[in-house]
């Protein structure tokens, strides 16, 4: 529950799932816009998982596990993507500052896991 995870990082993106019939990426969830992401660490576990949040609405656009082994993509300084068995996610940070800090909790967490 809540108690046992912790948010390391929060960070504003507009998150996006690559749409492979239409070759193009989608904005995740029911419209695009900004969302803070989190990458919360489940310390009991020692789990992470993205979750990311429209700032207008608070709905949830991302909620997917990082798994060891991510091979996290800064394909330019402020998108970022990875893959899961599922979905390809790109990440469209509003600020370089914002992309380097989640890079850098992603990158930890993957040295953790
Ligand atoms: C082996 C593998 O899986 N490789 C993945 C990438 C990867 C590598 C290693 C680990 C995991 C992953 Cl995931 C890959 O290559 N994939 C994943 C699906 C799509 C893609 C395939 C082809 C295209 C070609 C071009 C590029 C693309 O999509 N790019 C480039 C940056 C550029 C930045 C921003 C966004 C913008 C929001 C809208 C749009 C715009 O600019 O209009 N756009 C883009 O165009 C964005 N591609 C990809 O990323």
């Amino acid at each position: 529950d809540q108690a046992f995870e912790q948010s390391i990082i929060g960070a504003r993106a507009s998150v996006m799932v690559y749409d492979d019939n239409q070759k193009k990426w989608v904005p995740s969830g029911s419209s695009s816009g900004l969302s803070k992401v989190q990458i919360y660490h489940h310390q009991q576990n020692n789990t992470f998982r993205v979750v990311g949040r429209k700032l207008q609405d608070h709905e949830v656009v991302i909620n997917c596990s990082i798994l060891k082994g991510l091979k996290y993509n800064q394909a330019t300084a402020t998108f970022h993507q990875w893959r899961d068995a599922k979905y390809v996610y790109g990440l469209n940070f509003s600020s370089q500052s914002d992309a380097e800090n989640f890079a850098r909790a992603m990158m930890h967490a993957l040295e953790v896991l």
